[in-house]
């Protein structure tokens, strides 16, 4: 497994260490061809997809500094290494040809979380942005100008946080003395509406964080369109293989690849499948992926990580219902690309 490097890295932070890269590996071995690396980040997988033998791979991020951090060793790879700046819903027109495998490693880097000024982070005050592509409107804004009840749609949906209305109140009442401006403000005003967290429990603010960094980067709008693109750019017998970090996210992967590997997955409420559809995924194997304690030993951030791996079938693309995939009701609008 190759590990980032400290020249990876914010001075002072911890380097970015590739979740389940092991068992992916083992998992679509073996790596040959065409791949995509539909989240580039450190570049952990698209190394390790380059060390275990796949031809080329094409490597996407929509964060300009994740491509720029690797111009100091991408080159080493030559022609095997293509960088993209976009997004994964889009992999199979970057691709612009069949693939055999695509790799999607969902969420937010170390890189990303580490440096304050990316407001990523309830533990490090910055500039509350949170952007991914550092293009679009930021967390600020949403803060700044969603309804009250648009707030509390987010923390709720997309974070699971149960005192959603009180938080997306306190939010107003906040705003309305001055617009906030940073993560510090944020998690105070967060944290004033909260239980003091017993030892071993989570910061109050890292439900609502990852609320409003999912609603500020549409990040279940591109998990839904980034599947589809999949879909469309593997060969026969190509694999997918997607790694999460929380459970509303394993949640729509996992209903996406049971639809698509069933007979009658396809269709939609407008167009409904035909009968005797042939499934476009095999579940290759068809349960999810964990760390183990090593990796747990090593990277305490592996915690909640999940790996699902499918295998391509002859049969053509088709649409899933998106009402049957489980994603949380889409609230902002997904603005950033
Ligand atoms: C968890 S990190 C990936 C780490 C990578 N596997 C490694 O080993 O270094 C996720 C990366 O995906 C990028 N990303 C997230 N959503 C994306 C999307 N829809 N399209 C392209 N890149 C995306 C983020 O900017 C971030 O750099």
């Amino acid at each position: 497994m190759m590990a980032a490097t400290a020249r990876d890295t914010a001075p002072g932070a911890r380097p970015h260490i590739p979740v389940l890269l092991r068992p992916l590996l083992a998992a679509v071995a073996p790596v040959e061809g065409l791949w995509v690396d539909g989240t580039f980040g450190a570049g952990g997988y698209a190394r390790g997809l380059l060390e275990a033998g796949a031809a080329q791979v094409i490597g996407i991020d929509r964060d300009p500094m994740a491509l720029d951090m690797a111009s100091s060793w991408a080159d080493a790879y030559g022609d095997r290494l293509r960088l993209v700046e976009g997004t994964f819903s889009d992999l199979d027109d970057i691709a612009g040809a069949p693939v055999d495998g695509v790799v999607l490693d969902l969420g937010v880097s170390s890189m990303q979380l580490d440096r304050p000024e990316r407001g990523f982070s309830f533990l490090r005050d910055g500039p509350l942005d949170m952007r991914m592509s550092q293009s679009g409107p930021s967390a600020a804004d949403l803060v700044n100008t969603a309804s009250e009840e648009a707030l509390a749609d987010i923390l709720y949906h997309y974070g699971e946080e149960r005192q959603a209305r009180r938080i997306a109140r306190a939010i107003l009442r906040r705003r309305a003395e001055a617009p906030f401006e940073t993560t510090g403000q944020l998690v105070e005003v967060i944290e004033r509406q909260l239980p003091r967290p017993k030892p071993g429990q989570s910061h109050p603010a890292t439900r609502s964080f990852q609320a409003i960094r999912i609603a500020v980067n549409d990040e279940f709008g591109q998990l839904a369109a980034g599947l589809e693109a999949a879909e469309r750019a593997l060969k026969p017998g190509g694999r997918l293989a997607v790694v999460t970090f929380h459970s509303l996210e394993d949640r729509v992967v996992k209903r996406y690849l049971q639809l698509a590997a069933s007979s009658g997955g396809g269709g939609s409420r407008h167009a409904p499948a035909l009968e005797a559809e042939v499934p476009r995924f095999t579940l290759t194997p068809k349960k999810a992926i964990g760390p183990d304690a090593a990796e747990l030993d090593e990277n305490p951030r592996a915690r909640s990580a999940r790996l699902r791996v499918a295998t391509r079938t002859e049969a053509p693309f088709a649409p899933v219902d998106r009402m049957k995939l489980g994603l949380p009701a889409p609230v902002f609008g997904g603005a950033a690309r």
